[in-house]
């Protein structure tokens, strides 16, 4: 399923952690090596997440299965034990219920979980990954929020079905199928890492908040990054961290990729041909590709209904694409814009390499007109935090992330780590 490939989502730190017992030592090494630059900000987040890595030691969500042994007892029950194996099933299922009630009861509370907020490209996701990578339970997901969102939607749409059918002129009973959802999720993960939290519409929005309640409930931890900080999570269960030195990493001077793109354009125009991809059970028809390289225009994948199932296996099948003719992006386009924006956000965690086309340069393309900027906020105040939900202000956030990516697409190492060629 989605959430455990999600799980495959390159990490940003920059090297395998193995070698560190904790995120801190981790990112010291980093410093002193180079490879990163001292941030405060980021030594802050990362001794709080430092401390809730070592509070995670020995955490587990799962149940006490006192019940399922409770029945084991039935044995016991007998009068009397006829011989001597029937003896030692009963004492052995009496210990397993002492087992489980001392479980039961000592259970532990789970650690507070880390809501990771802060500008574009200031280390969110690289701090969470560090943090990720040394916390030693087997029950981990890291997840990119899209991807969570469809297998959310893929496991809500499996339970409905599930349901048995309706006759006809029967009343339909109402069912609620988020908590079951919650209750997989807890099962496959007692730590949730989410990259990229960010709410795009009310449905999503409603699904959401019912769910994290349940996943709460059921002693999830949670951790997510966001750009948003009104997203916070209820304060019972998620401290939040602020990453604010406003230094965009993406866009610190790094060597650009700019030789590789015009080999590519000579050979894309020579040799492509339409290719299509099965996405669930829909067929997506691209005009022009060869091998792992995609040659598309703005408008067949930002201007018809696509979306985030289309552009994960875009992802996935193609390490090159070509986006050609890209317009200006009002908010006039918002629909369009928004595709753009979930598109390169896809390519981006997939490290596919892009080659752009656009009708103004990359810090123009966007364009913020203050008289379309609804300040409308749909809030869901009740669990105690409060959902944003895509307004042009949202659109605003997302475009200076899209940005801010595409800019770091455009460095070396992001095409050097873009080679799938050995993979
Ligand atoms: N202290 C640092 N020194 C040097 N490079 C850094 C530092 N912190 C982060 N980076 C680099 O900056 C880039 C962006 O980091 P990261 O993706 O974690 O930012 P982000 O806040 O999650 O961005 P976004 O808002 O786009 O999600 C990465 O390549 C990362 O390795």
């Amino acid at each position: 399923n989605v959430l455990s490939q999600t799980v495959e989502v390159p990490s940003a730190t920059t090297s395998p952690s193995s070698s560190f017992a904790r995120p801190l030592e981790h990112y010291n090494s980093l410093i002193q090596d180079g490879q990163l630059r001292e941030d405060l900000q980021q030594r802050a987040a990362l001794e709080k997440l430092d401390q809730m890595q070592k509070d995670l030691r020995g955490y587990s969500n799962e149940r006490s299965t006192l019940f399922s042994k409770v029945n084991c007892t039935k044995l016991c029950g007998r009068k009397q034990p006829k011989n001597m194996l029937q003896m030692l099933k009963c004492a052995f299922n009496k210990f397993r219920l002492l087992l489980s009630l001392q479980q039961l009861f000592s259970k532990r509370k789970p650690p507070k979980g880390s809501y990771i907020y802060g500008d574009v490209g200031t280390g969110k996701t690289m701090v969470m990954d560090m943090f990720y990578d040394h916390v030693e339970t087997a029950k981990k997901k890291r997840v990119n929020f899209h991807g969570f969102m469809l297998d959310v939607h893929k496991r809500i749409h499996r339970l409905k079905q599930s349901l048995p059918k309706r006759k006809v002129g029967q009343m339909v009973k109402a069912y609620d199928p988020i908590a079951p959802v919650a209750e997989e999720i807890s099962e496959e993960a007692c730590l949730l890492c989410f990259d990229e939290f960010q709410v795009t519409d009310i449905v999503d929005a409603m699904i959401l908040k019912q769910l994290f309640e349940n996943l709460f409930l059921n002693g999830v931890v949670v951790v997510a990054t966001s750009n948003r900080g009104q997203m916070s999570c209820k304060q019972e269960y998620c401290q939040t961290l602020r990453l604010d030195s406003g230094i965009d990493y993406q866009r610190r001077n790094r060597p650009a990729a700019g030789k590789l793109f015009y080999l590519f354009i000579v050979f894309i125009i020579t040799v492509t041909r339409p290719r299509s991809l099965k996405v669930h059970s829909r067929i997506l028809t691209l005009a022009k590709a060869c091998g792992t390289i995609a040659d598309c225009t703005f408008e067949e994948l930002c201007d018809r209904p696509v979306g985030v199932s289309d552009y994960l296996e875009i992802s996935a099948v193609f390490d090159t694409v070509f986006i050609r003719n890209i317009p200006l992006l009002t908010l006039n386009k918002k629909t369009q814009a928004r595709r753009f924006i979930t598109l390169i956000d896809a390519l981006y965690e997939h490290k596919v390499r892009v080659v752009l086309q656009a009708e103004a340069l990359l810090d123009d393309l966007f364009v913020h007109e203050h008289h379309d900027h609804h300040d409308t906020h749909v809030l869901l105040d009740d669990l105690g935090s409060s959902l944003a939900i895509f307004t042009g202000e949202e659109e605003v956030f997302a475009f200076q992330r899209t940005v801010s990516r595409l800019t770091e697409m455009q460095t070396e190492e992001y095409w050097v780590a873009g080679d799938r060629s050995s993979k």
